[in-house]
């Protein structure tokens, strides 16, 4: 199955953060990672003032049922340091599971696809760079991207995450 996933932090040194999230994740058997965002800085959304995030999109290619991937993103948050306080609030690393396959859940604990990513720019503007023919709940991508407001969306051309071994 097709899995992709958001990695996101605004506190800490937010590339390392990036990079290490994106090679421990790669690190789970049953997963390969088929595709690399560009990096992206991003306004925050939502929650308390605080930092600019950076926020990339991995797409894998992934044996793991859907809940066994859930436990290796909150692993990867964990590995990093996440603390969990407010909600929305700064963090150092965020992996969130926008979409498995074709799965479709309503279980608060996985909800698939993750419920805010249609109006989300700073993951709908990466995923459509690491995959440019993605479909989100049967509408492109490209097209969910058409109306939505993405200035606080910019391309780090200088960060550019290496794709795990
Ligand atoms: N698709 C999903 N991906 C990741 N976590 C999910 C998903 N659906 C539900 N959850 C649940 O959401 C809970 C809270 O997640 P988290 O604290 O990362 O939220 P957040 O990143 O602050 O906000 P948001 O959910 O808007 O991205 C997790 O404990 C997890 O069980
Ligand atoms: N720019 C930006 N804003 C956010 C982000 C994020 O990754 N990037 N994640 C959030 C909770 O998941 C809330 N707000």
């Amino acid at each position: 199955m097709k899995a992709v996933l958001a990695l996101g932090g605004n506190l800490g040194d937010r590339f390392a953060t990036l990079q290490g999230g994106l090679d421990l994740l790669a690190a789970a058997p049953g997963l390969e990672v088929t595709a690399v965002s560009p990096v992206y800085e991003t306004d925050p959304v939502g929650g308390p003032e605080q930092g600019p995030y950076l926020n990339a999109v991995v797409v894998a290619e992934t044996s793991l049922a859907p809940r066994e991937l859930l436990a290796r993103a909150q692993e990867t948050e964990n590995a990093f340091g996440r603390v969990r306080t407010e909600r929305w609030g700064a963090r150092t690393l965020d992996v969130d599971l926008i979409a498995v396959g074709e799965v479709v859940s309503d279980d608060p604990e996985l909800i698939l696809p993750h419920p805010r990513a249609h109006e989300r720019a700073f993951v709908l503007v990466p995923w459509v760079q690491a995959d440019p023919e993605a479909v989100l709940a049967g509408r492109p991508v490209a097209e969910l991207l058409a109306g939505l407001d993405k200035t606080g969306v910019r391309l780090r051309a200088d960060l550019v995450l290496r794709e795990p071994a």
